[in-house]
């Protein structure tokens, strides 16, 4: 019962049950970065229009290290465990379910929020359920091609669901769906391609190619990355790898050129400057997650996809498959990984290819996601508060005080 201590001993937010001014919001996006960064975005937009916003997230590792970067938020960590069919697993995810709850219904009586918003994943069930059960508007949001098991359990207790363009939710009562596509965090900007690499360690006028395996990293992707990375080198293209938590401790090394002089190849457990990096990058090889799939369509980089095939309902190769369809990128199954090097060389060398990429990027970026997501979370909460600021860029963040996890 850690967590229901922690949450009796956290601070309250700045302003109190007396500050009319702002409305309460509760966002449960832990468990992933393709959950949490677009729950962070939500905050930072929540909070420049004046608002006060906890997230609530899970005891996983990549949550602890991508919530670094914002100790100015109010982060508590909520009970849960996977879902899984194996009894040992099974039992564990309902108790940890029911502990949420506990958690869920406490944090809602005390906050009182205006709303409660999910991201899906296992940590949104019992905050959403617990925001329910106290007659608070749920919002819901799927950033997925097919909708993960958590949206469509829960879709009929919320009164708004946030849906990809183009994805339906069968049995989804008419007027609760909006089609939106998914909000990135401020931080995730275009950067000019040479500082970007300046600012990485990198040769600014060597070309870059980035791997990147979502949030936890991804085995194959690295291991490719470890046989190539010498060979593009050579070829004079520098290799940045993002690996993943506890998948490599952090190695830069110089190999030679065909044509003389050297080219890097980066291997880092973690990247807090996906935007850099993304910026940085000619060419970017890449799992299918929603979240870097819209990172890469704000950065205007062209990509390979190599959809994670053990993906529930095979939903990354649906979201490959559409971003693919609309020009952003080229896809390539994991079974066939000898034609990956072949294709990112043909690539990476030929300009006219990447500019219609980056041309049909540009058509992609839903850049007005955040801003659609909050005037519709604004209308569901009765309006816009008494003293509204915008949420632009320039906006100075100024989230609850104490920022903290527990
Ligand atoms: C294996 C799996 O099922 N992954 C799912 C998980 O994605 P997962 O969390 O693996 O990956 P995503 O690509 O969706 O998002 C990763 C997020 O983490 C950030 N990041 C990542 C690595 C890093 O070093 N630094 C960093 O900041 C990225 O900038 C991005 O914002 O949730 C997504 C959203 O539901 C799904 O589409 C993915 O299919």
């Amino acid at each position: 019962m850690a967590a229901l201590h922690a949450l009796t001993q956290a601070p309250r937010h700045a302003g109190g049950d007396g500050d009319v001014s702002g409305k309460r919001f509760l966002i449960a996006c832990g468990g992933t970065g393709g959950h949490l960064s677009p729950g962070i975005a939500l905050a930072e937009g929540l909070v420049a229009c004046g608002h006060r916003v906890t997230l609530l997230i899970s005891h996983k590792k990549v949550d602890a290290r991508l919530v670094e970067k914002y100790p100015h938020f109010t982060f508590l960590r909520i009970p849960g465990a996977p879902f899984s069919w194996k009894p040992v697993g099974l039992a564990r995810f309902l108790w940890q379910q029911l502990k949420g709850l506990a958690f869920g219904l406490i944090l809602v009586r005390r906050e009182r929020p205006h709303a409660v918003v999910g991201f899906g994943g296992f940590t949104t069930a019992s905050i959403i359920l617990a925001g329910f059960l106290h007659r608070v508007p749920v919002a819901l949001h799927e950033a997925n091609h097919v909708p993960g098991r958590a949206i469509r359990r829960l879709s009929k207790l919320a009164r708004r669901v946030y849906l990809p363009p183009g994805v339906a939710l069968p049995g989804l009562k008419e007027g609760k769906l909006l089609s939106l596509g998914l909000p990135v965090r401020r931080e995730i900007v275009r950067e000019a391609a040479a500082s970007a690499r300046t600012a990485l360690d990198l040769d600014p006028k060597q070309p870059v190619l980035v791997i990147l395996g979502g949030s936890q990293g991804a085995t194959a992707l690295n291991d490719w990355a470890r046989a190539n990375a010498a060979a593009f080198a050579a070829d004079g293209v520098q290799t940045y790898c993002v690996t993943g938590l506890g998948k490599n401790q952090g190695e830069v090394t110089e190999y030679l050129r065909r044509d003389g002089g050297t080219a890097k190849v980066i291997f880092s457990p973690f990247c807090d400057r996906m935007g850099t990096l993304m910026s940085a990058a000619d060419l970017v090889v890449s799992r299918a997650g929603a979240g870097t799939l819209a990172e890469l369509a704000r950065c205007g980089t062209p990509s390979v996809l190599i959809p994670f095939p053990h993906a529930a309902d095979n939903h990354q190769e649906a979201n490959a498959r559409y971003f693919m369809e609309q020009g952003g990128g080229i896809t390539l199954a994991q079974s066939c990984m000898d034609e990956l090097a072949p294709a990112v060389r043909e690539l990476i060398a030929n300009e006219t290819e990447l500019r219609k990429f980056r041309d049909a990027l540009q058509r992609l970026d839903q850049a007005n996601a955040l801003g659609v997501m909050i005037a519709d979370i604004e209308q569901l909460t009765g309006g816009t508060s008494a003293a509204p600021k915008t949420a632009s860029s320039s906006a100075p963040l100024h989230a609850s005080a104490g920022g903290s996890t527990s």
